[in-house]
């Protein structure tokens, strides 16, 4: 039924096709884009089985994706930088190593758009058991020639049973590809059969798996010496120890934003190959393949990754959480992560080929057990799982904070829930190359930051009747769509259909965004089609170029904020007229004594790539002789909190006393996304960052960010001052008074 719909649309998009000119922009030659207008207007809703329900989906993710082939080659997208990756080899349990490939570049280039500058590493897993040799991940394609020789530096590819992937991205395809044509030409070139490889997925993953390379004609060769097994939560789906119940178990855990994400538990060892969860984009210092800094090296890290990856899907991670019941346990002895380097590694296969190890172990494998079926073991429900280390796709292993963030994931996950239960906005997006979705999430973080609850849905993968829940259940919503043959894409239009069928969605306070190439239709559709309803906006539509550049970002997350501003006024107005004069509440004692403690009056102003910020701090301070340095508090929901992550620079302007005036008015008045908040000022660049400093500033210091701790409803930076200068030796700082210290 599914084969045959798609067959129809293909059949509809050919006959009714239609060819876009050539057209240029900036230097870029775009091809030809075929586009089939009556495909495009029509509904694609075809009934699926969707995670283990029959409902009726907007699209579904692989039958119908955002751009056919009807619509010809994607256009060129403007040029980034290559990636540079390198990788190594650790002992993370006697029979279990890490491959990590690490990427130190200072913004992720292949992945949604990531605003942390430590790099990452994208990490698989090596097991060697009695008669099996599992890997678990393939890398994304930057990594893919590297991977694939590292994996050979330490077993025969031949020699490999089984491939686990927790979760495959588009681009981990090419990696997928590369592993699979080198085993099976290793295979080929072998004097003894070689077993299949079984390679365990879930259903999302194989519905990925299947049209990109199955149903390729140069490629669905790769799939001839392989089983696909779809694994069921609960599973056992490999051997990983000598006795016959050692086996690795599978767990789903899905979520909106990874609807193919499932976790593997080794219970020999102890360890949670965890994927995305308990992950960060960070590369550890070389040789260290645990935390072991703890939570002081990694935490900030770990909840970043949190808030932009998870958050918006709090509900699921809760529900993954439940299911995995994860219990820390003591490590067992004699585990302690050995590093190999690469040199080791490479010397170790030179030798193996010399000695003629690949046959031997070409041959130990074909000896090894017959390929097993999945077992369809009961969900493991709420028993739990010891762990002593967690083993996720990025970032370090945790070892040192496993307690902690255990703790802490728990806590921020009931924390959005929580908000959820006061207020919540849904952002609905769906995007072919990760533009509009990096926007989403940039989005999406500025209402998490405003305080309130946010559900990220991607409208390629969801049920329209998930659509119409989402938008039942919140108090405003946004909506994106890249444009692709001069309009929105039909699941954004049939998307777009339900909420305004929706009654209450129409008080709700609205915005919509979206990448486009040239013509950039699909934004004014949504904004036309809302304005007409009668729909009020938060915020003005956000336009983007293809890819976003970190001045976007920061106008989408200040664009979140203002949503989540404009939910909470509404529900605070609500309450006011419920329960008149609740507002008169007298200040507490202690809050009169705070307004006693005074700050040195300053403007804070960081920048990064093309982005800019500024905002008046009081709250600063001298923390450190030597190196020299200072702490500055800066409240959660501030635009300016997203540049002083760790490693952002920032410079600070001391005021002269007389001078605070016209400062405090020019920065003390609310601002609209994007408004540049230092127009009413004068600056100077600074001289090392090239931050604006303010002209009149008796003082200045410029300084990079080292560690934040968060501080209630603030987080406490600690900074390095790289430089500074008196500016006006006679005039002396402006002190901030105030009566009360529950406000500025
Ligand atoms: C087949 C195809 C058709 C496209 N048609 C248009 C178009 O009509 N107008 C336009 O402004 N951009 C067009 N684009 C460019 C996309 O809008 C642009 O690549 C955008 O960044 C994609 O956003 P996304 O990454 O969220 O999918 C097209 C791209 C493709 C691949």
């Amino acid at each position: 039924m599914r084969a045959a719909n798609r067959q129809q649309l293909r059949e509809d998009a050919r006959s009714t096709g239609k060819y876009a000119a050539h057209r240029h922009v900036r230097g870029h030659a775009f091809p030809a884009a075929p586009i089939q207008r009556s495909a495009l207007k029509k509904s694609r809703a075809v009934p699926i089985s969707h995670r283990g329900r029959k409902s009726t989906c907007l699209t579904q993710a692989t039958a119908a994706p955002l751009v056919t082939s009807q619509m010809g080659p994607a256009p060129v997208q403007p040029p980034t930088e290559p990636v540079v990756v390198d990788y190594s080899i650790y002992t993370v349990a006697p029979n279990v190593k890490m491959l990590r490939g690490t990427c130190r570049c200072e913004r992720l280039k292949y992945e949604v758009e990531y605003g942390m500058k430590r790099g990452t590493t994208d990490n698989s897993y090596l097991i060697t058991a009695p008669g099996a040799t599992v890997l678990i991940d393939v890398p994304y394609e930057a990594y893919g020639e590297k991977f694939v020789s590292t994996v050979e530096s330490e077993v025969p590819l031949t020699s490999l049973t089984h491939l686990i992937i927790t979760q495959l991205d588009t681009k981990a395809v090419t990696s997928l590809e590369l592993l699979l044509a080198r085993r099976k030409a290793a295979a080929d070139a072998s004097a003894t059969a070689v077993e299949p490889l079984q390679v365990v997925l879930s259903n999302p993953a194989l519905r990925l798996v299947q049209p990109a390379i199955g149903e390729k004609a140069d490629k669905a060769h790769l799939l001839s010496s392989v089983q696909l097994v779809v694994a069921r939560s609960g599973g056992q789906v490999a051997p990983c120890g000598p006795a016959e119940g050692d086996q690795l178990q599978v767990i789903l855990t899905p979520t909106p934003r990874w609807p193919d994400l499932l976790v593997v538990h080794d219970p020999v060892n102890r360890l949670l190959f965890s994927s995305k969860l308990f992950a960060a984009h960070v590369a550890p210092p070389e040789g260290e393949a645990l935390d072991e800094n703890g939570w002081e090296g990694f935490g900030d890290d770990w909840r970043y990754y949190f808030e932009c990856m998870l958050a918006p899907s709090a509900r699921q991670a809760a529900a993954a959480l439940d299911k995995l019941d994860l219990v820390p346990a003591r490590r067992r002895p004699g585990t302690a992560p050995k590093r190999l380097n690469k040199t080791s590694a490479a010397l170790r296969s030179f030798f193996r080929s010399l000695l003629g190890l690949e046959k031997k172990a070409a041959a130990a494998g074909e000896e090894g057990p017959a390929p097993a079926t999945m077992a369809a073991a009961a969900s493991p429900g709420s028993v739990p799982l010891p762990v002593c280390t967690l083993l996720p796709m990025h970032g370090p292993g945790v070892s040192s904070a496993l307690t902690q963030l255990l703790q802490e994931y728990r806590k921020w996950v009931d924390e959005q829930i929580k908000a959820a239960a006061t207020s919540c906005a849904a952002v609905f997006y769906a995007s072919a190359y990760g533009n509009t979705a990096a926007l989403a999430q940039a989005i999406s973080r500025g209402i998490t930051k405003g305080g309130v609850a946010v559900e990220t849905i991607n409208l390629e993968l969801a049920a329209l009747q998930e659509v119409s829940e989402a938008i039942t259940r919140s108090q405003g919503f946004v909506l994106g769509s890249p444009t692709l043959g001069g309009h929105m894409p039909t699941q954004v239009s049939v998307a777009m259909g339900a909420i305004l069928r929706e009654p209450s969605a129409k008080a709700m306070p609205c915005g919509v965004f979206g990448s486009f190439g040239w013509s950039g239709e699909a934004v004014d559709e949504m904004e036309g089609r809302l304005r007409d309803a009668g729909f009020g906006f938060a915020f003005d539509s956000i336009r983007v170029k293809f890819k976003p550049t970190a001045k976007d970002l920061l106008l989408c997350e200040e664009s979140g904020r203002a949503l989540a501003q404009s939910i909470k006024k509404r529900i605070k107005s609500k309450e006011l007229s419920a329960a008149p004069g609740t507002r008169a509440l007298n200040a507490s004692g202690p809050q009169l004594a705070m307004g006693r403690v005074v700050g040195s009056l300053s403007v804070l102003t960081a920048k990064d790539e093309d982005a800019t910020s500024a905002m008046l701090a009081s709250w600063i301070s001298q923390a450190s002789f030597d190196p020299p340095g200072v702490t500055v508090s800066v409240k959660k929901d501030r635009a300016i909190e997203k540049l002083l992550v760790v490693g952002g620079k920032f410079a600070v302007s001391m005021v002269a006393e007389g001078r605070e005036r016209p400062v405090m008015k020019a920065l003390s008045r609310p601002f609209s996304p994007g408004e540049d908040r230092l127009a009413d000022l004068e600056t100077v660049p600074s001289p090392h960052l090239g931050v604006p400093l303010l002209k009149t500033a008796n003082s200045f210091l410029e300084c990079s960010v080292v560690t934040r701790m968060e501080a209630g409803d603030h987080y406490l930076i600690y900074a390095h001052v790289l430089d500074g200068k008196v500016l006006n030796e006679n005039a002396p700082t402006a002190v901030h008074h105030r009566k009360v210290g529950n406000h500025y």
